[in-house]
């Protein structure tokens, strides 16, 4: 059996349609149009991969991008006097701060500032709150795209075995909690897990995240499972190459043979993480607006 390959970017494009629709009413409803704002400090890969493109796409939905890149010593005084100008700006209805930070910086601190009803990766304490709690939360993208593309190839998620590998703010820990309100069982495995494999046979579902080239194996999948891979790992350059290849953390050509479906990389889940973005501004945006949930997201 040879996998089907989920297309992210196919996914990606459907809801784009659907975000631009609601960002059109939103700027006939209010006279303006809604507004990411993205601060980048420092130049982390995978961040870069990212702001490259992010805020082409915000203004293809007709959404205004608010673009700020500051260099690595930023002191935190700065950053945290950018977030909170960020927070008081009517403009602004989505606030994201990429991580990982610089070390010199107290990330925990920075995303403490960000209004919650901005924080459109969800990864305030109010947010992460809200998402345990059942209540309506902001939810960090990647997992909520993930979920997204489970529900939308399975329907009904109920009882499946689903095993998260990597406990990230921004992926693992959402990713989980999305899981088990969808009435799965969830098993959390991390860099410290014990027979890694064992734990991974038993799932019909992986969901990966934890940054490690190639990690999981084809032959520790079960056949029959569905992996989404959100590792975005650069390689060194191959001779002839002037950048690595974008890998994920799954070694596709051995699992694409027996899983059920699986997400390349890249195309896959990355792929849908900025749609997902805009779809979180623009609830933020309607929200914010006393607009109450635009529907169909
Ligand atoms: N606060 C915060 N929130 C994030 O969501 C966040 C972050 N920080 N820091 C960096 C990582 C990385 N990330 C990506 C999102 C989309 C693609 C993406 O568009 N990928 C496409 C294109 C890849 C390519 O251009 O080769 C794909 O996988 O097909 C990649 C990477 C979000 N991150």
């Amino acid at each position: 059996m040879t996998a089907v390959q989920i297309d992210g970017k196919a996914f990606a494009a459907k809801l784009r349609e659907k975000i631009g629709e609601k960002a059109a009413a939103f700027t006939d409803k209010t006279g303006r149009k809604a507004g990411l704002a993205v601060v980048l400090v420092g130049e982390d890969p995978a961040s870069q991969v990212y702001v490259r493109s992010k805020g082409k796409a915000t203004v293809a939905a007709g959404m205004e991008s608010f673009e700020y890149r500051l260099p690595a010593d930023t002191p935190q005084d700065e950053l945290v006097a950018l977030v909170r100008k960020l927070n008081a700006d009517d403009a602004v209805d989505g606030i994201l701060v990429q991580l990982p930070l610089p070390k010199n910086l107290d990330e925990k601190a920075v995303i403490a500032e960000i209004d919650p009803d901005k924080d459109v990766d969800g990864i305030t304490p109010t947010n992460a709150g809200r998402l345990v709690l059942g209540m309506d939360a902001l939810v960090s993208c990647t997992p909520l795209g993930c979920t997204m593309i489970l529900k939308d190839m399975l329907g009904d998620l109920s009882g499946m075995d689903a095993v998260v590998v990597g406990r990230s703010i921004l992926f693992g820990k959402p990713m989980a909690q999305l899981l088990l309100a969808e009435n799965c069982t969830v098993t959390m495995a991390h860099s410290r897990t014990r027979n890694l494999p064992e734990v991974l046979r038993r799932a019909d579902i992986v969901v990966a995240a934890v940054g490690v080239p190639f990690l999981i194996k084809g032959d520790w999948l079960k056949s029959g499972a569905i992996v989404l891979d959100g590792g975005i790992n650069r390689l060194d350059p191959e001779p002839g190459e002037e950048k690595g290849r974008i890998v994920g953390d799954v070694a596709f050509d051995e699992a694409v043979g027996h899983v059920r479906a699986i997400t390349p990389v890249p195309g896959g889940v990355g792929a849908t993480t900025i749609a997902v973005l805009l779809r979180n501004t623009i609830v933020a945006a309607y929200r914010n607006a006393g607009l109450g949930d635009p529907e169909g997201l």
